[in-house]
């Protein structure tokens, strides 16, 4: 079913004068694994953060199951949408496992008494992100990827129905960055709603079910990947001219390169 959707939604940023995101209509079902490519500055971060009600559309509106997200208490919404912020800065000493139980509180409340359900979800999320044996430590002695790997943990500790993750792969090492994306796909299978904004149309190609191109503001592409993720398109996105390769499922990207 649609969990998320929105209607003519437009944003401008206070004294500004041209709009960031304009005449944008979506819908998005459970079990699909969105994919949200385009340039710095697209507006692909003030997209994710405008479907989470973190901002305020300048027109149009956000539905969550087709009931304006406006009339959804910020609990609720935590209860059915969990989001990861491009960047996250450790300033209070929490240990990762504290960081993780947070992921809790929509369902648990602010008393800090887990329910032994709770206790399930942190300590699948932490084996899922592979932070067993960092659960002590405080956040802030972290490496910048394995803090990465702990608000991943957090986000999907919140057990929400949909996950909207700006840049989940910035900063995690290579292992990581593929055993994310099969969790992800994992997640998605399970049939929550997984979207994340990526600058790898490779790993996209791979793994999404759907891929948007926002450029300058607007819906450039919506599709499978096989079709919004070709040469000519990319090509034209980045532009440059770039060459695609096909192999085992997979779909490659080079430029055009002279003979050695
Ligand atoms: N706080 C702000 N005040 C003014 N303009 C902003 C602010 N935040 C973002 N912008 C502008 O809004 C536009 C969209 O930014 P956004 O962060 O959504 O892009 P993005 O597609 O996520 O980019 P990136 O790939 O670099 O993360 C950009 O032109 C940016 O300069």
């Amino acid at each position: 079913m649609t969990l998320l959707s929105c209607r003519n939604l437009g944003f401008r940023q206070p004294r500004q004068t041209g709009f960031v995101l304009e005449d944008i209509d979506l819908s998005f079902r459970e079990g699909e694994l969105v994919g949200l490519l385009g340039l710095n500055g697209a507006g692909k971060s003030t997209l994710l953060r405008l479907l989470m009600g973190f901002l305020v559309p300048s027109t149009g509106e956000v539905f969550l199951e087709e009931r304006s997200l406006r009339a959804w208490p910020a609990s609720a919404i935590a209860r059915h949408l969990a989001y990861m912020p491009q960047s996250h800065v450790a300033t209070f000493p929490y240990t990762v496992r504290r960081m993780v139980e947070l992921g809790r509180v929509p369902h648990s409340g602010l008393t800090g008494r887990l329910s032994p359900q709770d206790q399930m979800a942190v300590a699948a999320a932490l084996e899922r992100m592979g932070l067993e044996r960092f659960a002590d430590r405080p956040v802030t002695e972290l490496s910048g990827g394995e803090r990465q790997r702990v608000v991943l943990a957090r986000a999907i500790a919140q057990d929400a129905r949909g996950l909207l993750l700006d840049e989940p792969m910035a900063g995690l090492d290579y292992g990581y960055q593929l055993r994310l994306m099969a969790l992800l796909a994992e997640l998605a299978q399970e049939g929550r709603l997984v979207m994340l904004t990526s600058h790898r149309p490779e790993e996209l190609y791979a793994h999404a079910s759907r891929v948007l191109v926002l450029d300058h503001g607007r819906i450039e592409a919506d599709g499978p990947p096989q079709d919004v993720v070709t040469a000519q398109r990319m090509s034209a996105l980045y532009g440059m001219p770039l060459m695609q390769m096909d192999h085992a499922g997979n779909r490659f990207f080079h430029q055009e390169r002279n003979e050695k």
